[in-house]
């Protein structure tokens, strides 16, 4: 088995808003997050897959094959778009880094190629702040 590793990067807008609490509530729970304060974020994204090498290529699969996919099944939906409004597969859920990494492994994980399997969504919001989803 051999682990293959793509980093794509986008940034977007969110905030950290319930709307089923009072905006104190919000305040209290997500701060600076909550509320009126929309804000952006640089978002890097680890995706890793798994399988075996082709004794033909050398390949697991052709890395630039893997960026063309994420780029057309995640980041052309997320890339400079507001998450809580702008993302159908955010709809109704909270924008976390952690809904997000898992929003974007069933956007991506039916798209890999059959001999391929998605090992892991690792989803840097800042520097210091990642997740990362090995699927259910
Ligand atoms: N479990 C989670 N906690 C938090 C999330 C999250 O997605 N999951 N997100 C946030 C906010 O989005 C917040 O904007 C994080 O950014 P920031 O405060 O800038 O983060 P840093 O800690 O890296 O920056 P400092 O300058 O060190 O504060 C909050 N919590």
């Amino acid at each position: 088995m051999v682990y293959l590793t793509r980093l794509e990067h986008f940034n977007a807008a969110h905030k950290l808003y319930n709307p089923n609490w009072s905006k104190e509530q919000n305040d209290a729970v997500f701060g600076v997050c909550a509320n009126e304060n929309w804000h952006g974020h640089n978002f890097d994204l680890y995706i890793t897959i798994k399988g075996t090498v082709d004794p033909d290529t050398g390949f697991l699969m052709d890395v630039k094959k893997l960026s063309k996919l994420v780029q057309e099944k995640v980041i052309k939906k997320v890339d400079h778009k507001n998450l809580n409004l702008d993302v159908d597969f955010l709809r109704g859920k909270m924008c976390s880094t952690e809904n997000l990494a898992m929003g974007i492994w069933h956007e991506l994980a039916p798209h890999l190629p059959e001999h391929v399997k998605l090992h892991c969504v690792k989803l840097y919001e800042t520097q210091r702040i990642y997740v990362e989803y090995f699927g259910d």
